[in-house]
């Protein structure tokens, strides 16, 4: 299976654009014989836009498909002189991040969502003997939810609410409103940037995105660690686990591939290499797997220990699969989930999870599902083994690409067979 799937049948005619001149915003070695290869500065010429994510370019007289998150459009030689390199102002999106947060939509999410915000509570619950007097960081505080549960369920000395939305105003009020400030000081600022006058006991922050790292909030978390942490000090979440499983996803399936297959009598198969395209090369958030249609027992594939995570080793993470299938069907793909786990303060206390699992509460993250370009049908006994790899994109430090390989050994054929496959899915550039 090709990393850009269906990239051969394409030519250079589907989304002709007259050629425009691009600049490479990072080197870019290809994959394959029909991507390009180039440097960060080269400028190319982009012939046509097949996809959102590929573009059909050409550099040094080679003709290629370039990532289109590579590259950025060539300014004016005029604003070129005035430019000292090829990043984009913003590779961090701060603007448009930190601007959703201000609004209330993603907080009524979040807030919305029992599991994960009763999983906070319960976490301050259990530990409400061990916080007293403690000193607390919230970082990314957003309404104030996890530092108010703090004033109102334990005794800490202080709580630092930190925020860079402009919500922190609003969690000034409430917190003011109910009767917390005393205890929680909210500042406004990017926790990379924030002064404490002292260290903390505590670091606790919920910064978990769509298959655990999407939106890259942990950077921020680890670096507040290694600055405000003081020894010995308390990381909530103290370790995450992503979790992977072959599954079957009939309907989704059915809805966006077999559905050209006679739509009113008519065969409009020549549109299933676009739905493929258009479905099938980006991860389906907001997934949600019934449980029936995991193929295998669930297996976890990333762990990551927040007390030694380190920033640089965001850039590329990797883990491995063996699934045994233990239910026959069409294997339409993979999908994925995570838990977090908060250790106790006191020494063998319980640990609190927030799982985001089938065999748990929906939360608002559900699942994501990685769809496979064809299903492939598998019987109990087959496996399906392999690699995962979370690459985090070099220039837009939010967003990452996900990429499988797998190969599965059927158990029932005479012969050794075994298909591979190897797919990669950007989340979202
Ligand atoms: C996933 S929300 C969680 C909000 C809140 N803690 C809750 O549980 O409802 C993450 C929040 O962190 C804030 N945030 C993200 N990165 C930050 C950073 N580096 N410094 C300060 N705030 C940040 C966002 O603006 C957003 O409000």
């Amino acid at each position: 299976m090709s990393k850009q799937p269906d990239m051969q049948t394409e030519t250079e005619d589907e989304g002709d654009v007259s050629p425009e001149e691009y600049v490479a915003l990072s080197d870019f070695t290809g994959a394959g014989s029909d991507q390009l290869t180039f440097s960060c500065g080269d400028r190319l010429l982009v012939h046509a836009k097949p996809s959102s994510e590929w573009w059909w370019a050409e550099v040094r007289e080679v003709i290629g498909y370039a990532p289109a998150s590579y590259l950025r459009e060539r300014a004016t030689d005029e604003e070129e002189e005035g430019e000292d390199d090829a990043c984009p102002d913003d590779p961090w999106q701060d603007e448009e991040y930190f601007g959703s947060y201000g609004t209330l939509r993603l907080h009524l999410e979040m807030l919305s969502d029992k599991s994960r915000t009763e999983a906070y509570r319960q976490v301050i619950l259990s530990n409400s003997a061990s916080l007293r007097n403690k000193v607390v960081m919230d970082l990314g505080c957003g309404t104030g939810i996890i530092s108010l549960f703090c004033a109102q369920l334990a005794e800490p000395s202080l709580v630092y609410a930190v925020e860079a939305s402009s919500m922190a105003d609003y969690t000034r009020q409430l917190v003011k409103q109910n009767g917390c400030e005393e205890v929680v000081t909210v500042l406004q600022a990017r926790a990379e940037e924030v002064e404490l006058p002292e260290q903390v006991d505590v670091l606790v922050s919920e910064w978990m995105g769509n298959c655990l790292l999407f939106e890259f909030m942990v950077e921020s978390v680890l670096q507040a660690r290694d600055c405000w942490l003081r020894e010995g000090g308390v990381m909530w979440p103290s370790s995450a686990a992503l979790t992977l499983v072959p599954c079957q996803a009939h309907s989704y399936y059915e809805e966006k591939m077999a559905f050209w297959e006679r739509p009113y009598g008519l065969d409009f198969t020549p549109l299933q290499p676009l739905a493929q395209q258009e479905f099938f090369t980006k991860p389906k958030f907001s997934h949600l797997i019934e449980p029936a249609d995991c193929l295998a027992t669930p297996s976890d594939v990333i762990l990551l220990d927040m007390y030694t995570l380190q920033v640089k080793d965001l850039e590329e993470i990797k883990g491995q699969f063996h699934f045994c299938v233990d239910k026959p069907g069409s294997f339409h793909g993979f999908t994925a989930w995570f838990t977090v786990h908060f250790d106790s303060l006191e020494t063998g206390g319980a640990t609190v999870e927030l799982n985001t699992g089938p065999h748990a509460e929906p939360t608002h993250w559900k699942q994501t599902l990685f769809m496979l370009d064809k299903p492939v049908s598998v019987c109990v006994g087959d496996s399906i083994s392999g690699t995962i790899a979370l690459h985090r994109n070099p220039i837009w430090r939010r967003h990452m690409t996900v990429s499988l390989d797998w190969n599965i050994h059927s158990s029932t054929e005479a012969t050794e067979n075994c298909k591979i496959g190897t797919k990669s899915f950007p989340m979202w550039r």
